[in-house]
């Protein structure tokens, strides 16, 4: 069953943002948090200072490239597939159907860009993640608008994890996720979707023949998700805790934000990583770039005790890597 109607939580950053935010509205942004985090895992964030025109910037950027950018030009930045220089990299192009979730191939393109790294180990299995990233030569000012918006947004997920260990009275451990994430192992997806083709036409040109999920249920791997998406409606799906899915639909000017695995992993369960998936069977190409805040490569997570006793008293997950936890997942999305 699907509701009709969007019942996530909105939230207002602005006085995590800023140095002097008053003790009332960081209480009632607390208060919010605490319970949407527990309740959905995804929420909507306003006063979080991105512009609306650097929103509508972005994305008619990422469009741009999708619908104008020639094939020829796509395929010069494709991901390196197994057995080229540097083995499998998970940076660059992916063409429709490249993707898979649950064994099933997704119904988008996208381009995925990582934090560059050059000092990862270069050996199996992190070659997949080593490097710098892949950008379009076209449009011309893609490649330095993104690269800001990166800047701005890793500001604005500063700010959230702040609010998020406020929200969890830390205590002396307030600041676990700020530091945790000073050196953010980042990704940043652009996401094409054409509507899913009803009935299905072969639009997947690799041979794939699942044609029915823009992207298939999952969660996220890190800390928080920061999704700017154009106006399409009824494509993001949340899975409530009772098993409904919920529309995320798009609020002109706020971000859509949900926590990943490791702020599960953190709070052992207090707040869950939440499923959730993309069905576009709209009538028009939808674009979406979702910024993932994440922890540092090196940072080791694992349930923190105040979190422990709210939930019983028995760690539930032991520790992890980020970079372990993310090569893991990186590796399983692709045929
Ligand atoms: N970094 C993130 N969350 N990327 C989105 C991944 C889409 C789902 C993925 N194929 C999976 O199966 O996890
Ligand atoms: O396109 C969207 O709205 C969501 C994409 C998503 O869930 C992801 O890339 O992890
Ligand atoms: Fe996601």
């Amino acid at each position: 069953m699907l509701s009709t109607h969007t019942s996530l939580p909105v939230i207002d950053i602005s006085s995590f943002l800023s140095q002097d935010g008053s003790f009332t509205s960081r209480a009632e942004c607390t208060s919010k948090l605490s319970s949407a985090c527990r309740d959905v895992g995804f929420f909507y964030l306003i006063g979080h200072s991105i512009t609306p025109s650097t929103i509508e910037r972005v994305l008619s950027l990422a469009r741009k490239f999708f619908l104008e950018t020639p094939d020829s030009e796509k395929l010069e930045i494709s991901r390196k597939e197994p057995g080229d220089d540097y083995g499998d990299g998970a940076r660059g192009y992916q063409r429709l159907g490249e993707n898979v979730t649950m064994g099933k191939a997704d119904l988008h393109e996208a381009v995925d860009f990582y934090r560059d790294e050059d000092r990862l180990e270069v050996r199996p299995p992190y070659e997949l993640l080593h490097g710098r990233n892949l950008w379009p030569r076209t449009p011309p000012e893609l490649e330095e608008n993104l690269k800001d918006y990166v800047e701005q947004m890793k500001l604005v997920g500063t700010a959230v994890v702040r609010a998020m260990g406020a929200a969890l009275d830390l205590g002396e451990d307030e600041d676990v996720f700020v530091k945790a994430t000073r050196q953010s192992f980042w990704v940043m997806r652009m996401i094409g979707y054409p509507p899913i083709p009803n009935p299905s036409n072969g639009l997947l040109s690799n041979g794939n023949t699942d044609e029915n999920q823009s992207c298939g249920t999952h969660t996220d791997y890190g800390c928080v998700t920061l999704l700017v998406a154009d106006d399409t409606k009824e494509a993001l799906q949340v899975r409530a805790k009772d098993g409904t899915w919920i529309n995320a639909d798009p609020i002109p000017g706020a971000i859509v934000v949900n926590i990943g695995d490791m702020m599960e992993r953190w709070t052992n369960g207090l707040w869950k990583s939440t499923e959730h998936r993309v069905i576009h069977r709209g009538e028009r190409f939808r674009v979406s770039v979702p910024f993932f805040f994440e922890p540092d490569w090196n940072a080791s997570v694992a349930p923190l005790q105040k979190c422990v006793k709210e939930t019983g008293g028995k760690s539930e997950y032991g520790g992890i890597r980020y970079g372990d936890h993310l090569t893991a997942k990186v590796r399983g999305n692709f045929y």
